[in-house]
């Protein structure tokens, strides 16, 4: 392999200009040379050259890079070297567009994926005697933590280096794979766990390194040997200046441990290449630990340095053309990763016991020069022992005038080793002595890993802590002023609670003084009513009395229309008179003319009677008239008044009761009465007729006046009982007419019929009291209802308020509580935390004084162990 083949090979990839490059007046200022090594920057601040093994320009197709660029390498890891593939470059500068472009697009895929098919397709072009293993693993390195992007929850994974190992990161899992489709599901399954950002310069920001690594075992079926290839493929963060990417806060965080890892793998490219430095920091960041056999050891690299043409981005793009320059002169040791096959190892069997032959020769050589030496003799200069007199000839005593001073061969070995590193930080140490420091640095990287984990496990806890406390403090402020509000939420409806309250009782007292009014007014509406009613009452007595005397009047005339039995009592009085005036007069005979007058008087008188007694009966029979209409009048007006109905019906049925009796026995008494005024008359003509004497004559006379005037008497007595019966039967008939026409009347008519005038308008001022009284009753009885109403409402808002004061206060005190409990739980964990931090802080201490380390939980390893294979065979025999 020529010397080239072990510098760090630097090849420089160019991208379009951006969008943002061209919105902000960004002009391309770079060159390219047609020899493709080439390329000119003419730039504000530099105007030069920058040579590299290969420089693509921005329309550079991933395809031909990848054959152009990095092809070479698939065949160095097959043939068992180690390879390294990075990308270096400013953030947006297209290090994940190379490394993994879009695996799924044919055109957009790039390294990485072409690596991984370029291997593939190598093992099935290779003899049927070669069988391989493929494993790969994924990590990132964020935040100078190694992150397992298989088993992401391995976020912090120790360093570890062996002898025979080399640098290695422990408990990374590797996973078998046995064809492209598989890698290409893990490179997804790691990709997806990667950290990326938004910032300025790039949507999709990788925060972190990320360092896939395909590791190709192969085994000669033929002679038994074995080699193995190890290709790491490392995509950087990027490289940028943190103004310009608008980076803060947690991404201010990341840029400062991305750049100190950054400037410590220029720091270790610095040292590698200054030619004088004898320490190289790989050990001061992680990125660089890993990269130790890649830059300056067993490693065949490749660094692609991903630059902007722009000049918006000029200075960037400067800092990375002069870390791919410096990094050019790295010179790296790659040798084959190869065990020997048996045959090899008996050649060097044979060769080791020459050797140990030689030795023993030797050895015996120098026991005899002693010898001699100590004998007292002396060795001449050209005898003394050595080992090339060993190898060839028997052994000699040495002279003994020859200082014996052979170097150490383990020692010289394990110099020549050390010093083959001139840059390890590791002192020169004694071969036993460097493998107890590997080891003890081994354990210390484990223990400090481990404390690390247990640290960020507090700080996280710490921060949750942080967080939750926040959380709790905004849920106190929201409570407080929810408090605070529902306070005077509360306030307000206590204040409306009142107001109701007093409106309501307000409202109470005006309901009271209007019950109070309404009773008064009702009292005095019923004493209006009733006076009104006596009034009525009293018109209609005297209405009543009027029409009975006008109705009386009417009937009268109608019984006696000619006035008869006015004249015919005036005959009858006369009569009486005339034989009073007989009888007063000197008690003298009657003569007789006079008798015959008398006789005829008489006849008169009977005719009278008989009159009489057809006007009895014409009244009887008007009576029995009467009662029939008023039968039918009381019939009807059952039907028009219930009232009435009762009253009348007791007072006619007494009065006909009376009356009939009355009658029947009026009639009755004039009928004995007739008969013995005519038994009477009858004895007289009997008398007369038989010659009595004057004295029987007069005393006869004497009788029959006496009899006549009894008669008169009885029928004066009789005729005034009939009057008044009759009177009292017009005035029932006439009260049930009036009675009958005030019901059939409107009582308006009445009162427009009403002649009193006076009457009228007190009953017209009544009216319109009664009127205003009713209005006034009626507003009474509307307010009435109306206050009942707000009252029904007041009581129901009150009632409504009443239970969200309560809902109110309920959540209140839940609320409280609540925040009681909260607090009481944030005291709880608060103190846990003082707690933790205390402990942690005493182990720190203790650890410091060196007295004891602290428990802390090992780091979990989730997923599959490193030698087991995740189920898939991985073993690929070519056949
Ligand atoms: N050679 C190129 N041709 C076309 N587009 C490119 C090229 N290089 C990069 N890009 C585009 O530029 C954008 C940024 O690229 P990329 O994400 O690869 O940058 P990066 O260097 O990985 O950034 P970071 O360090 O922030 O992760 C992407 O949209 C990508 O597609």
């Amino acid at each position: 392999m020529s010397e080239n083949r072990n510098n760090i090979r630097v090849v420089c990839r160019f991208r379009p200009q951006n969008s943002r490059e061209i919105r902000e007046g960004g002009v391309p200022i770079i060159s390219y040379d047609e020899n493709g090594e080439t390329c000119r920057m003419e730039g504000k601040e530099f105007q030069g050259n920058f040579t590299f093994d290969r420089i693509f320009p921005p329309e550079t197709h991933q395809k031909f890079f990848f054959d152009e660029s990095i092809k070479p390498i698939v065949d160095d890891v097959i043939g068992g070297y180690n390879g390294t593939v990075f990308a270096y470059g400013q953030t947006g500068s297209g290090k994940t567009h190379t490394m993994m472009g879009d695996m799924d697009n044919e055109e957009f895929k790039g390294l990485i994926p072409r690596i991984v098919e370029q291997i593939f397709h190598s093992i099935i072009s290779s003899p049927s005697t070669m069988e391989y293993t493929v494993k790969v693993s994924y990590m990132e390195i964020y935040m100078e933590k190694i992150r397992d992007l298989l088993n992401p929850q391995n976020d912090n994974l120790p360093i570890h280096e062996e002898k025979n190992r080399g640098v290695y990161v422990k408990g990374l899992l590797e996973v078998y794979v046995s064809s492209v489709q598989e890698v290409y599901e893990v490179m997804k399954r790691g990709g997806n766990a990667r950290i990326v950002a938004y910032t300025n310069m790039n949507a999709e920001s990788s925060r972190s390194h990320s360092i896939f690594v395909i590791t190709v075992n192969q085994k000669n079926l033929s002679d038994g040997s074995v080699k193995s290839g190890k290709l790491s493929l490392v995509d950087l963060a990027g490289s940028e200046k943190v103004g310009k990417t608008g980076a803060s806060g947690q991404t201010l965080e990341e840029a400062k441990k991305i750049n100190k890892s950054l400037s410590a793998l220029g720091m270790v490219i610095n040292a590698l290449t200054d030619g004088k430095s004898t320490h190289i920091p790989y050990r001061d960041s992680k990125l660089t630990r890993i990269l130790q056999e890649s830059l300056g050891g067993n490693s065949r690299t490749t660094l692609i340095i991903n630059c902007s043409p722009s000049s918006f981005n000029e200075a960037e793009t400067l800092g990375t053309l002069r870390f791919g320059m410096r990094a050019k002169s790295i010179k790296n040791k790659a040798r084959v990763n190869a065990e020997l096959s048996p045959a090899e190892l008996k050649a060097l069997l044979k060769k080791a016991k020459s050797e140990a032959v030689s030795f023993q020769q030797y050895i015996s050589a120098l026991e005899g020069e002693v010898g001699v030496w100590r004998s007292g003799g002396s060795v001449p200069k050209e005898k003394w022992a050595s080992m090339d007199k060993a190898g060839s000839a028997p052994a000699q005593p040495p002279t003994p005038t020859t200082p014996a001073n052979p170097a150490n061969p383990a020692i010289e070995a394990a110099k020549k080793e050390m010093d083959s590193r001139p840059g390890t930080p590791v002192p020169i140490l004694e071969k036993d002595e460097r493998e107890e420091f590997l080891k003890r640095e081994n354990e210390l990287t484990d223990q400090i890993a481990e404390k690390e984990t247990a640290l960020a496990a507090q700080e996280k806890m710490l921060s949750e802590m942080k967080e939750e406390l926040g959380l709790y403090k905004e849920q106190e402020e929201t409570i407080t002023k929810e408090n605070k509000q529902m306070a005077t939420e509360l306030n307000d409806l206590k204040v409306q609670l009142e107001k109701v309250t007093y409106e309501n009782k307000e409202g109470s007292i005006t309901m009271d003084s209007l019950r109070e009014a309404n009773v008064e007014l009702s009292t005095e509406l019923d004493a209006l009513k009733k006076s009104l009613s006596d009034l009525r009452l009293a018109q209609k007595e005297g209405d009543k009395e009027q029409k009975k005397q006008e109705k009386m009047a009417a009937m009268l005339a109608e019984l006696d229309p000619s006035g008869v039995i006015s004249k015919k009592e005036q005959q009858i009085r006369d009569t009486l008179h005339k034989l009073e005036t007989i009888g007063g007069e000197n008690n003298t005979t009657l003569t007789v003319e006079e008798l015959s007058t008398l006789r005829r008087e008489l006849a008169d008188s009977k005719n009278l009677v008989a009159q009489h007694e057809q006007t009895i009966n014409e009244l009887h029979y008007e009576n029995e008239h009467l009662t029939r209409k008023r039968d039918e009048l009381e019939i009807r007006l059952t039907t028009l008044e219930l009232e009435y109905e009762e009253l009348l019906d007791k007072t006619i049925a007494e009065e006909e009761a009376n009356n009939n009796i009355d009658i029947t026995e009026t009639i009755a008494e004039l009928r004995r009465a007739n008969e013995e005024l005519q038994n009477a008359i009858n004895d007289k003509e009997t008398k007369s007729e038989g010659q009595k004497t004057v004295a029987e004559k007069e005393k006869d006379m004497e009788r029959i006046r006496k009899t006549m005037a009894q008669q008169l008497a009885d029928f004066d007595v009789m005729k005034k009982a009939l009057m008044r019966d009759l009177q009292n039967r017009c005035e029932k008939v006439v009260e049930l007419e009036i009675s009958l026409d005030e019901t059939r009347e409107q009582y308006n008519n009445v009162l427009r019929n009403s002649n009193n005038k006076a009457q009228q308008k007190k009953m017209a001022f009544l009216e319109r009291n009664l009127e205003q009284l009713t209005n006034v009753q009626k507003q009474l009885v509307e307010q009435n209802s109306s206050l009942k109403k707000e009252v029904a409402i007041a009581e129901r808002k009150l009632l409504a308020r009443n239970e969200r004061i309560q809902a109110l206060e309920a959540l209140l005190q839940d609320a409280q509580e609540k925040l009681t409990t909260q607090n009481q739980k944030f005291e709880a964990q608060l103190q846990a935390v003082r707690e933790r931090l205390e402990q942690a802080r005493s182990q720190k201490s203790n650890s410091l004084s060196g007295l004891s380390f602290g428990r802390i939980a090992k780091p979990l390893r989730g997923g599959m162990p490193v030698h087991e294979s995740n189920g898939m065979d991985g073993k690929i025999r070519h056949k």
